[in-house]
């Protein structure tokens, strides 16, 4: 099992977890709104750092994004292999090709 897929089974569990002793069911108890808006403030902290460029802390933003991109996905019902399954049928196709048969 690859580190995300590892994350994500951690994440679903905690759905059904107390709030009271998990970030992950304390963040999910407060909707699917919440958990995107989180995931956005995550995104733009990593913004912020590549824009610096500093590589240490993009690290760790990036970190923290995936983490709460797994988080929104869960308030929604969406399963991290869907994603990966899309991204495995956009392998091979230049995204410059992709664009043009639009
Ligand atoms: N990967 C993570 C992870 N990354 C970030 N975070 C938490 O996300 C929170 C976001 O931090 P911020 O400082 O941005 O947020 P904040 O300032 O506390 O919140 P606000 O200012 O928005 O109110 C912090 O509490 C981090 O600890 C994470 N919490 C949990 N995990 C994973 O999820 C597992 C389950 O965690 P629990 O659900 O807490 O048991 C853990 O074992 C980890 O593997």
């Amino acid at each position: 099992m690859t580190t995300l897929s590892t994350l994500a089974s951690t994440i679903a569990m905690r759905a059904s977890a107390d709030p009271d002793s998990s970030w992950t069911a304390k963040l999910l108890a407060k909707g699917p709104e919440k958990c995107a808006e989180k995931f956005g403030e995550e995104a733009i902290e990593a913004v912020i750092e590549a824009v610096k460029g500093d590589r240490e802390q993009l690290t760790y933003e990036a970190a923290d994004v995936l983490f709460h991109l797994l988080v929104m996905l869960q308030s929604r019902g969406v399963a991290l292999d869907d994603v990966l399954a899309e991204l495995d049928r956009r392998q091979g196709t230049s995204g410059i090709a992709e664009k043009a048969s639009r």
